[in-house]
C-alpha cells in the first residue's frame, strides 16, 4: 500500500550544534523527492531519524501517519552514506540473508536477489565477496540491499556519488521505476543536474532548515524574471542604460538580465534592436545550481 512519508517539526542538536531545527516536509507516494543542501546542512541527520537509528530531540517522522518503530522500520529500504555490508560475506549470500532478515522466505529472497542483482548489472558477482568488487558496484549492491524486501519506502543517502555515467543511468531508472510503482523515494545528493533531471519535488536545506522546497519548474520561476538576449552587434553595456534592468550574467554569447518587477522586457528588446540584430530573447530561469547557491548564501 502506498504511504506518505512525513518529517513533522524534527530537530537535533549535537552538543552546541544545531544540525537539524524544525525541519519538515512530506514525501509524497509514488514521488522522487531530492534532498540537498551544502556539506554539514543535515541531510545525513534526518535520513537517519527516519531510519530510527538515530532519535530526535523532538517532532517525529512517520509514514502513513503512523510513527517509525521497529515495525515500520522494517519495511524501509535504506542506503547508509558510510554503507553498510559485510565485507568478507559474498554478494549473494550477503543480499538473500537482508532480505530473510526484513521477513522474506527463504525462496522469495532467492528470487528477489536473483531479480534485483540481474536489474543492477551484478547477477556475476553473486559468489564474490563485497570487498573485492570496485567502489562502484559495491553501491550497487548496496541498493540492491535497499530493494531487496520490496520496500514500502526507499531512502537513499547520496546513492549517486562516485558511479560512472552508466552506473547513474541503471541507478536513476531503478529510483524513477520505484517511485512509478507508489512507493515514496528520498535520496540526497549534490549532483544537481541529476536532481533536476529526475526529481518531482526537491527541498533545499541550509544550517537544518528547510529553505525551498517544491518542483524543480516551481522554485526556477520563482524569484526577479531574467531574460535571455543574443545581440551580436551590441556594445558593451547596451543594457545598462535600461531602467530597472541589471547584467547578471553572460552565457555562450548571450547577455543575461535580471528585471526588476514593472521593468518593461518590451523596452529592452526595443534597446537590443537599436544595436543591431537580435538573435534570440527569451526568459531565462536559474538553474537548480543557481538557486542552491542563492539559497545557501541567502
Ligand atoms: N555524531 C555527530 N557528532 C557531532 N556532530 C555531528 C555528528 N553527526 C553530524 N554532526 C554535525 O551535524 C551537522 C549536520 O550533519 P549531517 O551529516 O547531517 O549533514 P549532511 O547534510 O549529511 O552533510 P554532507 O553533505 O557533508 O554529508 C553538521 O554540523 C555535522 O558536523
Amino acid at each position: 500500500m502506498s504511504q506518505i512519508l512525513t518529517i513533522d517539526r524534527i530537530s537535533k542538536r549535537y552538543g552546541d550544534v544545531v544540525a537539524l531545527d524544525d525541519m519538515s516536509f512530506d514525501v509524497n507516494p509514488g514521488e522522487l523527492f531530492g534532498f540537498v543542501g551544502s556539506n554539514g546542512a543535515g541531510k545525513t541527520t534526518t535520513m537517519r531519524i527516519v531510519l530510527g537509528v538515530l532519535a530526535a530531540d523532538s517532532g517525529e517522522a512517520r509514514l502513513g501517519g503512523k510513527v517509525i518503530d521497529l515495525d515500520v522500520r522494517r519495511t524501509i529500504g535504506y542506503m547508509p552514506e558510510e554503507r553498510g555490508l559485510y565485507p568478507k560475506m559474498k554478494v549473494g549470500q550477503q543480499l538473500a540473508y537482508l532480505a530473510e532478515l526484513h521477513g522474506l522466505s527463504r525462496t522469495e529472497a532467492r528470487d528477489a536477489v536473483a531479480t534485483w542483482t540481474e536489474r543492477l548489472g551484478i547477477s556475476e558477482r553473486l559468489g564474490d565477496t563485497v570487498d573485492s568488487l570496485s567502489l562502484g558496484n559495491q553501491q550497487r549492491v548496496q541498493l540492491a540491499a535497499a530493494l531487496v524486501h520490496d520496500p514500502a519506502v526507499l531512502v537513499l543517502d547520496e546513492p549517486f556519488s562516485g558511479l560512472d555515467p552508466v552506473a547513474v543511468d541503471v541507478m536513476s531508472d531503478v529510483l524513477v521505476e520505484k517511485a512509478r510503482t507508489g512507493v515514496p523515494v528520498i535520496f540526497s545528493s549534490h549532483q544537481l543536474d541529476l536532481v533536476q533531471r529526475l526529481c518531482d519535488r526537491v527541498g533545499i536545506i541550509a544550517k537544518g532548515r528547510m529553505r525551498a522546497l517544491g518542483t524543480v519548474d516551481e522554485l526556477r520561476s520563482e524569484g526577479p524574471s531574467r531574460l535571455r538576449v543574443v545581440a551580436p552587434g551590441a556594445p558593451d553595456g547596451w543594457a545598462e542604460r535600461i531602467g530597472g534592468v541589471r547584467v547578471v550574467g553572460h552565457d555562450s554569447g548571450a547577455t543575461i538580465l535580471e528585471l526588476d518587477a514593472g521593468a518593461d522586457d518590451q523596452e529592452v528588446l526595443q534597446a537590443a534592436l537599436n544595436t543591431g540584430p537580435v538573435h534570440e530573447f527569451s526568459a531565462a530561469r536559474p538553474s537548480l545550481t543557481e538557486l542552491f547557491r542563492e539559497v545557501v548564501a541567502g
